[in-house]
């Protein structure tokens, strides 16, 4: 088994398959975590949302209008997640449907571009989702089926922004231990690491900052839906790995929000 989390290369899926579709399960099945080098997604894409989400949350105080809404869409300022012990700062691009004026300025006017982000996104983890279900001797749509990105998507794009923070108080941390809930999480870090997961030793493993290569993981719902096959685990970011200022940006996708999922399983 391997001691750090696995490398994926998404070239496989063309030019090896099988080959690509075992070490997707091997990873999943192991780690719940991999690395994917080598996917569709332009950089440059990656980039400009770092570089927008780094003026949004250097500049004001966006206000109480675009505080996190009901449907998860909006701002989330410090210290509001881990019951007051996380230091973040987050702006959650939820779902497909949203009306450019009702963002805050500063992000406005890159909102059909995200949205096509967001759906680059999206797609891939379509790919993966049929990997996984090919991987089970499961016909290819049995996950993917689910995921109708112009219906309801279970999506949420989220720009997230660590502080630094030199003088933590006892408890605190940049994110609690979790694991996330939905079918797939793909996230880009920026330059900064820090992030911790728990490996399949019940070691803590400092996930590295790949150029290029997003780390995935598997979601609770994909957990429970492969009956324990692939799995969900548990990460954090806490202050020990390190203070200086972090930006990341996980995608999550789950199943449509109409879904019920009891029939699924
Ligand atoms: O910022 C990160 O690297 C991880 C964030 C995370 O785990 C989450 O938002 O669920
Ligand atoms: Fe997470």
């Amino acid at each position: 088994m391997s001691k750090e989390i696995p490398v994926l290369d998404y070239g496989l899926l063309t030019s090896n398959p099988a080959k690509f579709v075992q070490d997707l399960k091997q990873a999943a099945s192991e780690w719940g975590f991999f690395f994917l080098k080598n996917h569709n997604i332009p950089q440059s894409e990656v980039d400009k949302n770092f570089a927008l989400a780094e003026k949004f949350f250097h500049g004001p105080n966006p206000g109480d209008e675009f505080k996190i809404n009901k449907d998860n869409v909006g701002y989330s300022g410090r210290w509001q997640e881990g019951y007051g012990m996380d230091d973040h700062i987050s702006y959650n691009f939820s779902g497909r449907y949203r009306m450019p004026m009702t963002l805050p300025p500063i992000l406005a006017a890159d909102y059909d571009r995200i949205q096509e982000f967001k759906k680059s996104v999206w797609e891939l983890a379509l790919e993966l989702m049929r990997g996984f279900a090919i991987a089970l001797n499961l016909e290819p749509d049995h996950f993917a089926k689910w995921h109708d990105f112009n219906k309801d998507p279970g999506m949420n794009l989220r720009f997230m922004y660590y502080p630094e923070n030199h003088k933590p108080e006892e408890g605190q941390t940049r994110i609690r231990e979790h694991s996330d809930f939905g079918t797939i999480t793909v996230l880009f870090q920026k330059d900064v690491g820090g992030l911790e997961v728990l490996s399949p030793s019940g070691t803590w493993v400092t996930a590295p900052v790949i150029p290029g290569a997003p780390l995935i993981n598997i979601g609770d719902f994909l957990q429970i839906w492969s009956a324990g096959e692939l799995k969900s685990t548990v990460h954090r970011l806490t202050f020990k790995n390190g203070s200086a200022e972090r930006y990341s940006m996980p995608c999550f996708v789950g199943a449509n929000v109409s879904t019920l999922y009891r029939g699924l399983l």
